[in-house]
């Protein structure tokens, strides 16, 4: 910024200021911080607008009370509308990739056949993704990890190995990292390879300029067109200053990810003639496991997820939900939610989390009938609420993931195994886990499945009974509106998605640089 970098807060413009672009990027997450690197090099005048703060590695201190209050929507606090799935999404500079956990995985061929076939979805096989998804690899340093596994996630691969399960080391984007394990609360190094440090700097260079504590509001349409953004600038407690801007460009791209995109679209009044803006938002349901050792886990320290079990994903594509098996770091305030209870209970859990592991299932919604996803809905102040409801199908697969997890924590050693249900106590056997879990009932707020993933709600493919952008991100009934972000995909990914947006982006924000580069 010291050298001269166009970056300015929101209220440091004047109430009903305009501004002008060439394209102007709402969000500068996965998506949005792709896209402005690769228009910037086209010679476009790209300007960036982000609803969050800007905050850098001076900020992270490996302090979770701050970090969830400045760098997480919602506090840290969003949660589907009926509570029962607490929702984990970033919100400022950088968007999610600043407290993402860094596991980078191509989307899986199985996913990329079933859009082409469900959702007729165009050009984007297996053969025509692979020299994106490598582009993105060398930009942001993704290879496996190096480094021996810490003790959390050695649970995974030292049990799936006593049970011939099958198990990776799962690669990351991170340059010279400490493995210090802090990634959701910011790299204090700089070693995770977010936007905030490769493709927002290096738009920057190129003269683009960012805006932020910039919520975009509106967009301004008139017929077929967007006109430009309506803008409300936030003060330091995230809520309006009072003051609003306006910034017009022939070309809007909208990168702000699952929930909040469809809501921008859906205050907007965007057209919409088959009212499937905001369906199908899918969210990587995930169920928690506990196991306790008798020996040390330090569950906080160490790269978060190195490895991973894709042994009951891919059984079959479209029958009852498959799971990616991962591990969570454990910081204490994640663990003190995800523990659940309170009282004697609670601390008697909290006291012992040097000695706990814990698991995660990510299950993959959107390949059934039975598994539509969420809607996206405006309360009466515009902000969006999800409306994703635990149906049988996936309690079905809560119950599977419990077992399988269960059973890998004793197959690695374990002394006792709890879900993450109000209702289940520690097991001290792999019968008696059987027993608990077989026993577990879906109740609201008694069971707490988190998501990490918000994907969907403005899908994508040429079906438009179902889909509202083309293959190539555009909008269907607005002329140059472009979405390029998570909230494309017409499923969820069955992988850690972020690998999967810089892929997809960089081939949809080439495509639009080379329409749009200046002659
Ligand atoms: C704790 C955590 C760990 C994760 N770990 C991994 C992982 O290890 N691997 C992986 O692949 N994925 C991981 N993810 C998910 C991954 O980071 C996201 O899927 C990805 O970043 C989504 O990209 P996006 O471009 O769709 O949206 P985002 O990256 O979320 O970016 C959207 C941006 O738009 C901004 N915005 C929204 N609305 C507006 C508005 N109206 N005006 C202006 N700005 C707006 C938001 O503030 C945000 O900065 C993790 C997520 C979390 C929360």
């Amino acid at each position: 910024m010291a050298n001269g970098w166009q970056v300015q807060e929101a209220t440091e413009f004047d109430d009903g200021t305009v501004l002008e672009a060439d394209v102007v990027i709402i969000g500068t997450g996965a998506g949005g911080g792709t896209s402005a690197e690769i228009l910037a090099q086209a010679g476009l005048k790209v300007l960036m607008l982000e609803e969050g703060p800007l905050k850098s590695s001076n900020d992270f201190k490996m302090d979770e009370r701050e970090a969830y209050s400045d760098l997480y929507q919602e506090s840290a606090g969003r949660m589907s509308k009926d509570g029962a799935m607490s929702i984990l999404q970033g919100r400022c500079v950088g968007g999610t990739t600043v407290v993402n956990w860094t596991s980078s995985f191509r989307t899986p061929d199985q996913t990329l056949d079933y859009w082409a076939s469900e959702f007729d979805v165009k050009g984007l096989s297996k053969t025509d993704m692979a020299p994106w998804f490598e582009r993105m690899e060398q930009r942001l340093n993704i290879s496996d990890w190096q480094v021996p596994a810490n003790e959390n996630n050695a649970v995974l691969s030292r049990g799936c190995t006593q049970l011939g399960y099958d198990w990776k080391v799962i690669p990351r984007n991170v340059a010279g990292c400490w493995n210090l394990g802090y990634c959701g609360t910011g790299c204090p190094t700089n070693a995770k390879q977010s936007m905030l440090v490769t493709t927002i700097p290096a738009a920057l260079e190129m003269r683009s300029q960012l805006i932020y504590s910039a919520r975009a509001e509106r967009l301004i349409i008139e017929g077929n067109k967007v006109l430009g953004v309506d803008v409300t600038a936030l003060d330091a407690r995230y809520q309006p200053s009072g003051k609003r801007i306006v910034v017009k460009a022939p070309h809007i791209v909208m990168a702000c990810g699952g929930i909040n995109g469809p809501a921008l679209l859906k205050r907007s009044n965007a057209p919409d003639p088959q009212q499937r803006v905001g369906k199908r938002t899918f969210l990587h349901p995930v169920a928690f496991n506990f196991a306790r050792f008798d020996r040390t886990i330090d569950p906080y320290y160490g790269a978060p997820q190195s490895i991973y079990s894709d042994h009951f994903q891919w059984q079959n594509v479209d029958g009852p939900v498959g799971y990616k098996l991962e591990v969570p770091p454990l910081q204490p305030g994640l663990a003190s939610v995800l523990l659940l209870g309170h009282g004697a209970h609670h601390f008697d859990d909290m006291s012992h989390l040097p000695n706990t592991h814990s698991m995660i299932a990510l299950l993959r919604d959107g390949f059934h009938p039975q598994s539509q996803g969420g809607t996206v809905e405006l309360a009466s102040d515009g902000s969006p609420i999800i409306d994703y409801q635990v149906n049988d199908y996936l309690w079905d697969g809560f119950k599977r993931a419990f077992l399988s997890m269960a059973e890998i924590e004793f197959a690695a050693g374990a002394k006792a195994v709890r879900a993450s249900h109000l209702d289940a106590r520690w097991s001290t056997s792999w019968q008696q886990a059987k027993k608990d879990i077989s026993q577990l009932e879906f109740r609201l707020n008694a069971f707490m499945a988190g998501s990490a993933h918000v994907m969907g709600g403005l899908a994508m493919g040429e079906d438009l009974s179902q889909c509202v952008v083309d293959s190539n991100g555009k909008y269907h009934y607005l002329d140059n509106l472009y979405v390029f972000d998570g909230s494309v995909f017409p499923t969820s990914i069955g992988a850690n998605p972020q690998l999967s947006i810089y892929g997809l982006v960089a081939r949809q924000a080439t495509q639009l640089a080379q329409q749009l580069k200046p002659v």
